[in-house]
């Protein structure tokens, strides 16, 4: 199968002096859910970036492989205007994606509902709990039917119907052929739903795999993720 995105990043990073990420490539295909994990500072957020172009320092290349190529991306800290409500913020979001009034209300009432935002529609996120904005990213995110979600974190805020709706959403993206690569802390639940996992360790990418091989490069064969991952995180190997 052709993959989606074919990622080679030679290093990246926040100023021109000083890379934070280095020799990072994979490519993600139709279909795959992938889960890019690593201890706090790894350079997870920041190969997100650098994939999303949003880096001033960036050696290396993102490839689509094909034209009508969209992705949506979910940072890890909810980002909104204070002065506009939930809706305005969806209404901003489709304008930009270039959508209809009529695809807007398709959607975005399916989204709301499915997220259980529709009650606040018209509330301002500042009276939002976290999770709620969490979930209003989310909204904004999947609006526009992307061929690729890219996900910094999305488990810490949502509580457990939250998640449960998120990988409900994301399983019936994937059917239609949408990849998702996402970041995330919480691998017991990356070890249920992750096709592939993505390791890093101090900004550089050192096992990239399904579980067999993330087992096999840390010589547990019945090990969970978390205890191979503390196992490839202290050098181990
Ligand atoms: N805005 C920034 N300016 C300069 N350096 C940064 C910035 N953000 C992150 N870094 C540095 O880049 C490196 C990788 O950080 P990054 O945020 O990508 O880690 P992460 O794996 O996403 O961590 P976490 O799990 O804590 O979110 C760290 O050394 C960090 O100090």
């Amino acid at each position: 199968m052709d993959s989606i995105m074919d990622v080679r990043i030679e290093e990246a990073g926040y100023s021109e002096q000083k890379a934070s990420i280095f020799e990072i490539e994979f490519s993600l295909y139709p279909g795959e859910l992938v889960g890019l994990i690593g201890p706090n500072g790894a350079g997870k957020s920041t190969t997100i970036k650098a994939i999303l172009g949003l880096l001033r320092h960036m050696k290396g290349d993102v490839r689509f492989k094909s034209g009508e190529m969209s992705w949506g991306y979910i940072p890890e800290q909810p980002v909104y205007y204070n002065q506009m409500t939930l809706f305005e913020h969806m209404a901003l979001a489709a304008a930009v994606y270039g959508m209809s009034k009529e695809q807007l209300k398709t959607r975005g009432d399916m989204l709301l509902e499915r997220f259980k935002l529709k009650h606040v529609k018209h509330h301002y996120p500042t009276s939002f709990s976290k999770g709620m904005k969490q979930k209003m990213m989310l909204i904004i995110g999947f609006l526009h039917s992307p061929s690729i979600y890219i996900i910094d974190e999305p488990f810490i805020g949502l509580d457990p119907q939250g998640m449960q709706d998120l990988l409900e959403f994301l399983g019936e993206e994937r059917r239609r052929g949408a990849a998702v690569l996402m970041s995330t802390h919480v691998l017991d639940t990356a070890e249920k739903i992750c096709e592939r996992f993505l390791v890093m360790r101090e900004g550089q990418l050192i096992v990239a795999g399904d579980l067999e091989e993330i087992r096999s490069r840390s010589f547990r064969p019945e090990g969970s993720l978390f205890e191979c991952f503390q196992i490839l995180h202290q050098g181990v190997e």
